[in-house]
């Protein structure tokens, strides 16, 4: 393969990331690292660039390699500041200016003094490849920060790199042959390397981007406090349920649960301790019905729980019970215990009615029910 083809694949990839990583870096709450390794991307098209154009008028080659040389070595502290960034890393990023900001001297006197090319080549290739292998090295060390495989790329890409960079100058001056495909392979490295970046930066915005959408998921449906289905999801749930009640006899039930004697313990402990006496109570519901039966928090003390495919309508009494029982246990909070009562109100589907709203009126007035017969206890809605 002609240089030519080598420098012209080169250039090319280098700009289909380039565009990559600039298109990404203007995504909302992006990684700034994107934005750092769209320049470094930059400095290596540029010097892919310089060498190109060598390649076309090969008479005298010494220019393009010195300034080959600046850009590349240029190409290094952005991309490691970018991956710092990326991880979010406590480094001192100055070292890495520094260390370019000397190779990038050694450079210019080397060809001011006219020193031979492989003196130049010998201090750059140093400084790159000990800024590849210290990529490698904190990419390995951070690759479970990213889901998949991306980080272990880098590392691996960046090490191979690295190594690279310390035999090229030897490679070349033995056989000088070999110029030609270490330019391939170096590509091809560098390739990888950026395209396991991109990947890292792409798992990064897919993964805010979904915990983004389970936050307002659980924003919109959930309790804050206890953490089960407020009173719209429950209304949503609920249309699902009766999808499911189809079979002839099937009866849903719905339990209004009203906590008794609830104010005196946030009166007498405290807010924060009626909130963690809220959370026990969703706790037991939860872990006491059906993974099929829906609990929700629908006021302060206020808890309604569909129970779903049951087969008669004696199966709502013995929940109730069951219900009852856990609310009445004691709730151990901070070296105290709270007692509790509950009066639940249960009214069934399809008896009582056939949507949410008439079965929770109906259970809600079942509920003020045992309330006025002395609070603790269940009964079904009767409509006289
Ligand atoms: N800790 C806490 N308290 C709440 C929350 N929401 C409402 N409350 C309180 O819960 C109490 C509910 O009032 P009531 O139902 O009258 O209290 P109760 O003592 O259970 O009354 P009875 O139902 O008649 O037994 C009120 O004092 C509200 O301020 C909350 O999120 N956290």
């Amino acid at each position: 393969m002609s240089h030519e083809i080598v420098h012209t694949f080169g250039f090319t990839v280098y700009f289909v990331f380039l565009l990559f990583f600039l298109w990404i870096s203007r995504f909302a709450r992006t990684s700034s690292g994107a934005g750092w390794w769209a320049v470094s991307i930059s400095f290596a098209l540029c010097s892919r660039l310089v060498l190109f154009m060598a390649a076309s008028a090969p008479t005298n080659i010494q220019p393009a390699t010195f300034v080959y040389a600046l850009f590349i070595v240029m190409e290094k502290p952005f991309l490691l500041t970018g991956l710092v960034r990326f991880l979010n890393l406590q480094v001192q990023e100055r070292w890495f200016w520094i260390a370019a900001g000397l190779a990038e001297m050694w450079i210019l006197s080397t060809w001011t003094l006219e020193a031979p090319g492989y003196v130049r080549s010998t201090g750059y290739a140093l400084l790159n490849a000990g800024m590849l292998a210290y990529l490698g090295y904190t990419a390995f060390r951070h690759r479970h920060e990213v889901p998949g495989w991306t980080l272990h790329a880098t590392a691996a890409a960046a090490s191979a790199l690295a190594i690279h960079w310390l035999t090229a100058p030897y490679a070349m001056f033995y056989a000088p042959s070999w110029s030609r495909n270490g330019f391939l392979l170096g590509t091809l490295l560098v390739l990888m390397m950026y395209s396991s970046l991109l990947a890292a930066i792409l798992h990064r915005v897919q993964k805010r981007l979904m915990d983004a959408e389970a936050k307002a998921l659980g924003l919109a449906f959930l309790d804050p406090l206890t953490g089960l289905k407020n009173k719209r999801y429950m209304e949503q749930l609920f249309d699902h349920a009766l999808l499911l009640a189809t079979r002839p006899h099937q009866v849903v039930a719905v339990f209004y649960i009203d906590l008794d004697n609830f104010k005196p313990i946030n009166d007498s402990a405290g807010h924060a301790v009626g909130d963690q006496v809220l959370k026990t109570v969703a706790a037991r519901l939860q872990s006491h019905t059906r993974s099929t039966d829906i609990c929700a928090r629908v006021g302060g003390d206020e808890f309604i729980v569909i129970g779903t495919q049951l087969e008669q309508a004696e199966q709502a009494y013995e929940i109730a019970k069951k219900l009852l029982e856990q609310l009445t246990t004691q709730i151990p909070v901070s070296g105290n215990n709270f007692a509790l009562g509950a009066s639940i109100g249960i009214s069934l589907y399809p008896q009582h009615g056939t949507s949410l709203n008439e079965l929770i009126e109906r259970a809600d007035s079942a509920m003020y029910q045992v309330k006025r017969n002395g609070k603790s206890g269940f009964i079904i809605y009767d409509a006289r």
